[in-house]
C-alpha cells in the first residue's frame, strides 16, 4: 500500500471519487487534511469537489467505457463511489480483474445498491429484513397491475434516483399515471424501471451511520430527519428511540452492512413506529442526512469515511450533544448568489456549508445550515432560522 502524507509524489495514495457534489466535497476535505491525492469526477465542471481536490474530470460516469478510461489513466488506489448514477458494472469488472484499485465499499456493494432492486431483493428476500411491499415494473400496463396489488396509498419511484428525484406519492386513482410519467422522465438514469412500494405508515425515520472499518462495525448515534417530496429538508441527531427499536434498528443495519462488506460509512435508512421497524434503503457511503454530524460529532461522517477507507482506526465516536441541519433549496434557473449570509450566522453554535454548486435548473440543494441546542427542537429552530436569514438570487 502506498503511504499518505506526500500528494503529488511517487508515494501517494490517490483517490478517485466518482460523483463531486457536496458530500464528496467534506469527503475530499477530509483525506485533503491527510494527504492524500484527490482526483474528483462528475458529469459537469465545477462541481463541489473538484474545486478542492488536486484533479478535476468531467465525464458521463454512466459510460462504462469512459469510467474505465479515467481509472486507467489516473490509477488510483482507491475509487469512492459518490452517487449511484454511475456505471457500476465496470467497477465491478475491474474489481474482478484483480491488481487495481480498491473500490469503497466493495463494488459488489455499489452495484447492489445502485438500483433499489438489488438492495430490496438482498434485504427482503436474502436477509429476510421487514421492508415496504413491493413490485418492480417496466411497463405501464404492469404498472397499473402493480399498483392495484400493492393497494393505496403507494410510493412510486425509478430504479435508479436519489433524493427523490422521479418520486410520487399515489393518494388516489387519479394520481396514478402522472406518478408513472414523473418516475420516467424524473430518475437521474432516463426512463425504465419502476419501484412501486406500499406506503409505510411510520412513527419516524432515521438514518443510522454504520461504519465498517479495519477495527470492527461502530454506530453513531440515530439521525431522525425530515422528508419532503422524497428530499431531505431537516435532520438532527440524536433521534429519541425506545431501547428495542435502537437495538433492532442496530440488528438491521448490522445485517445489511455485513452482507455488503468492504470499508467506509453506510447511511442505513429505516422506519419506525414503536418498537417495529422497516428497513427502507441504504447509501454505502456518507448520507445527506448525516450532514449535521459536521457539527454533531468530533468526527463527522465525512472524517470517517476517510479514516475507514484508509484503514486507520477509529477508537471512539464522540456525540457533541442535540444538533439539527436544515438543507437550503435553490428553485428556478440560473447561478446561485447568496444574501444577508451574515444573518445565519449571527446565534452561537450555528455553523453553514455552501456548497459552490455553479448553477441550478429546477430545484437544487446549494447549502446546509447546522446548528447545536440545549435539545432538538431548539437546535431544529435554530438552524432553520439560519436557513431562513439568507437569500438566494438566481442571477445569469
Ligand atoms: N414505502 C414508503 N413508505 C413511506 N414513506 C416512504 C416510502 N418510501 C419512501 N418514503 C419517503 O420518501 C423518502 C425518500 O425515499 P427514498 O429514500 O427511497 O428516496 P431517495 O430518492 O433514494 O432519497 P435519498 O437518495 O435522498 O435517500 C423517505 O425517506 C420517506 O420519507
Ligand atoms: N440523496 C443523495 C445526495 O444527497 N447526494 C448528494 O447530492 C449530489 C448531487 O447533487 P445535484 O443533484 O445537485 O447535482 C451528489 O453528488 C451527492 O453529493
Ligand atoms: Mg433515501
Amino acid at each position: 500500500m502506498p503511504t499518505i502524507g506526500t500528494p503529488s509524489s511517487p508515494h501517494a495514495t490517490r483517490v478517485l471519487l466518482l460523483g463531486s457534489g457536496e458530500l464528496g466535497k467534506e469527503v475530499a476535505l477530509e483525506l485533503q487534511r491527510f494527504g492524500v491525492e484527490v482526483i474528483a469526477a462528475d458529469r459537469y465542471p465545477n462541481a463541489p469537489a473538484m474545486q478542492v481536490a488536486h484533479r478535476r474530470h468531467v465525464l458521463d460516469m454512466l459510460d462504462g467505457a469512459a469510467v474505465r478510461a479515467l481509472i486507467e489513466r489516473e490509477r488510483p488506489d482507491i475509487v469512492v463511489p459518490e452517487i449511484e448514477a454511475i456505471s457500476t458494472q465496470t467497477l465491478v469488472d475491474i474489481e474482478a480483474e484483480g491488481n487495481g484499485p480498491r473500490i469503497i465499499p466493495t463494488a459488489r456493494a455499489a452495484r447492489l445498491t445502485m438500483d433499489r432492486e438489488g438492495i430490496r431483493r438482498l434485504a427482503a428476500e436474502t436477509l429476510g429484513l421487514p421492508t415496504s411491499p413491493y413490485r418492480f415494473v417496466d411497463t405501464l400496463d404492469d404498472y397499473r397491475d402493480a399498483v392495484r396489488a400493492v393497494g393505496l396509498p403507494c410510493v412510486v419511484k425509478p430504479v435508479m434516483s436519489s433524493s427523490g428525484k422521479g418520486q410520487s406519492l399515489v393518494r388516489t386513482d387519479a394520481d396514478i399515471d402522472a406518478a408513472w410519467e414523473y418516475a420516467q422522465t424524473g430518475g437521474r438514469a432516463g426512463a425504465g424501471r419502476v419501484i412501486v412500494e406500499g406506503f409505510i405508515d411510520f412513527e419516524y425515520e432515521i438514518t443510522l451511520l454504520t461504519v465498517r472499518h479495519a477495527g470492527g462495525t461502530s454506530f453513531c448515534d440515530p439521525i431522525g430527519h425530515l422528508q419532503r417530496d422524497g428530499d431531505y429538508r431537516e435532520s438532527w441527531q440524536p433521534q429519541a428511540m425506545s431501547a428495542q427499536a435502537l437495538r433492532r434498528s442496530q440488528e438491521v443495519a448490522q445485517a445489511v452492512t455485513d452482507n455488503l462488506g468492504g470499508w467506509g460509512v453506510f447511511g442505513v435508512e429505516l422506519f419506525i413506529k414503536g418498537d417495529q421497524v422497516w428497513f427502507s434503503e441504504v447509501s454505502p457511503r456518507p448520507h445527506d442526512t448525516g450532514l449535521v454530524t459536521l457539527a454533531s460529532q468530533d468526527l463527522s461522517e465525512f472524517a470517517l469515511h476517510a479514516r475507514a477507507i484508509l484503514g486507520l482506526p477509529i477508537p471512539v465516536i464522540r456525540q457533541l450533544g442535540p444538533t439539527a441541519s436544515c438543507a437550503m433549496l435553490a428553485t428556478g434557473h440560473g447561478i446561485p448568489v447568496f444574501d444577508n449570509v451574515e444573518g445565519a450566522l449571527q446565534q452561537p453554535d450555528t455553523a453553514l456549508r455552501l456548497f459552490g454548486k455553479p448553477r441550478v435548473e429546477g430545484h437544487r440543494r446549494v447549502g446546509v445550515t447546522l446548528a447545536r441546542g440545549s435539545d432538538i427542537d431548539q437546535a431544529r429552530a435554530l438552524a432553520r432560522d439560519a436557513a431562513a436569514a439568507i437569500t438566494i438570487r438566481l442571477e445569469q
